[in-house]
């Protein structure tokens, strides 16, 4: 008699429920749902403009996600909801919402329903920067030793960066707020009715570690009077460590899911962390790429080293025992999508429908056929900043080579070869630090969708990369949790290690580094780091002075 478990997978763009097999891992049923507000970039759903650089999302979607996703797939699998022995949440971060002292999202109130402040803060919302580098400039002024753990820059995507800008921009809506909270947190403590914060959530996102806890209170005083009680007030909440059950579900939210009251609920995890477990990465030198709307790469290592341009380096971050760390780029999927979008031409999308194929498919075989360096084009993949190695999210994006004869199929091609230079130049950082990246194993909704991508990272990493044929790996990640969450004595897991050797498949497509193009590659990664280094460190200002001219 089988025990199931659901993993339900918070991304960028919609929400993704399974339902697996605990004791094998089989996948039965998945469904998605869309985010029928999307992201919010450029107005309120009401009308109400945002400024450059915004990133919103509406709470109702993930709730939304929660009633239909999961009633879905038990449906689908026919499972009667006696058997579902856990849940797990997965979430991207930082996306974080204020929340009113009803518990409910201060953009549920009528009073705050048109403040930009009051709604969710997406990982992707850029416009806490000047927040960020005065974080960094405090932190390396009183020589904080959290800096280092964050190679020595505060990205303005974590937790409070965002926080800080709701304070300097929206004093009142900081005053209204009662708790802010990582949505992933927020779900969690929807379904279990107990406030809890995740290890992985606060390492990763808000300065937290195991053993020194957040940063002082001195430091968030000296950041602002106004936050001096932050910890024990609108940051309060436990810290649960990943892997652990965070309670189970109340009988209201047992009724929206369709599940039962009393089903085990683990503590949230970060969506691409969830990856690490899905591919059953889960020891040093197995790199893991998270690869969706942007990529996350996760790297366990037995000791911490510091890394130039790691958003993370957490003890016991997402698998016990090891220091785990992450490393990012902001815009991959997004980067591909703004072309087939944005910039492909009336022509190209007449070829592509005349053939049947989506822009994405037509664009990588004509992109196929070329060797590395053939198109004379080389880009910079920061269309949504840099997240790593230069942590810099007021980069932007740029391609160098274009004549009269450039092909839109070339172009295609120098963006999926930008991010994988973009990746290559993240292990260098790594193995420039003494941590050895052996193997990668690549997650996400792109593996599976283009082939000549995951070939160009083999060639352009010169290493070998394996994809597993789960069909939604982070959902699975979650699901795993939850089988941890549920433990041995109800059918599931007393760690993660036992419940990814059970619940993931070995089979696994590999790409092979091909020994011409790695090659060329290696000709043309040093046209990519002379860029990188000239508009990234020696003349930032250059893109920088365009950025802000636009605002
Ligand atoms: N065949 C494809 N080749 C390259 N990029 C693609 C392809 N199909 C979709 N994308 C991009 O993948 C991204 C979505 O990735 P996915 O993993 O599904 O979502 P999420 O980031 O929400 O987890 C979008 O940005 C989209 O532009
Ligand atoms: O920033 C992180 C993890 O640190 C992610 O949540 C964020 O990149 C969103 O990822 P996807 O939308 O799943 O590509």
């Amino acid at each position: 008699m089988h025990k199931y478990v659901v993993g339900v997978d918070f991304g960028t763009e919609s929400g993704r429920a399974l339902l697996v097999e605990a004791d094998t891992g089989k996948e039965l049923a998945t469904h998605v749902t869309p985010y029928e507000h999307g992201v919010l970039t450029t107005a309120l759903p009401s009308g109400t403009k945002l400024p450059q650089d915004w990133a919103l999302q509406h709470p109702h979607d993930y709730l939304h996600v929660l009633k239909t996703a999961v009633p879905a797939v038990l449906e689908r699998a026919s499972v009667v909801k006696e058997d579902v022995i856990g849940i797990g949440i997965a979430f991207t971060s930082s996306t974080v919402l204020p929340l009113a002292s009803n518990g409910e999202p201060l953009c549920f109130l009528d009073d705050y329903k048109e403040e930009p402040h009051s709604w969710v803060k997406l990982w992707k919302h850029h416009a806490a920067q000047a927040e960020a580098d005065e974080i960094t400039a405090l932190a390396q002024a009183r020589r904080e030793p959290f800096l280092q753990r964050y190679g020595g820059k505060i990205s303005s995507e974590w937790l409070v960066p965002k926080v800080l800008q709701v304070l300097r921009e929206a004093p009142h809506i900081y005053e209204a707020t009662d708790l802010f909270i990582e949505a992933g947190d927020w779900i969690v403590s929807r379904l279990t009715g107990s406030l809890l914060r995740s290890s992985n959530l606060a390492g990763y996102k808000a300065l937290w570690s195991k053993d020194e806890g957040y940063p002082s209170q001195a430091f968030f005083t000296a950041l602002d009077p106004a936050m001096e009680s932050i910890l024990s007030t609108k940051m309060r909440g436990e810290v649960l460590p990943i892997g652990e059950k965070a309670g189970e579900l109340t009988e209201e939210a047992a009724q929206w899911l369709g599940l039962a009251q009393g089903t085990a609920v683990a503590v949230a995890v970060i969506d691409a962390h969830a990856g690490v477990a899905a591919a059953g990465a889960v020891h040093p030198g197995q790199l893991v790429l998270a690869m969706g709307t942007s990529t996350c790469h996760m790297l366990l290592a037995e000791h911490p080293e510091p890394v130039v341009g790691v958003c993370g380096m957490v003890d016991d971050g997402i698998i016990p025992g090891y220091v785990s760390y992450e490393t990012g780029q902001a815009a991959v999927g997004d980067l591909f999508g703004w072309y087939v979008e944005q910039a492909a031409s009336h022509e190209v999308r007449d070829e592509a429908e005349k053939e049947g194929k989506s822009l994405h498919e037509w664009l990588s075989e004509k992109a196929a056929v070329y060797l590395p360096g053939e198109t004379g084009l080389v880009a910079l993949d920061w269309w949504n900043g840099n997240r790593s190695v230069l942590v810099d999210a007021s980069l932007t994006g740029a391609l160098i080579g274009l004549t009269l004869a450039t092909k839109p199929e070339e172009i295609y091609r120098a963006l999926l070869e930008a991010t994988a230079f973009g990746t290559k130049r993240i292990i260098d950082s790594f193995t420039d630090a003494g941590i050895a990246v052996d193997e990668l194993y690549a997650v996400g909704g792109l593996p599976e969708r283009n082939e000549l991508l995951m070939q160009i990272y083999a060639d352009v990493t010169n290493r070998e990369i394996f994809i597993s044929h789960a069909k939604q790996t982070t959902a699975l990640g979650a699901a795993l949790y939850g089988a941890v969450a549920a433990g041995g004595e109800r059918g599931g897991y007393d760690s993660i290690f036992a419940a990814a050797h059970n619940m993931v498949s070995s089979t696994r497509t590999s790409y092979k580094p091909q020994p011409d193009h790695v090659a060329r590659y290696e000709e043309l990664y040093l046209y990519y780091l002379e860029l990188h280094d000239f508009f990234g460190k020696e003349r930032p200002s250059l893109m920088h002075g365009l950025k802000e001219m636009k605002s």
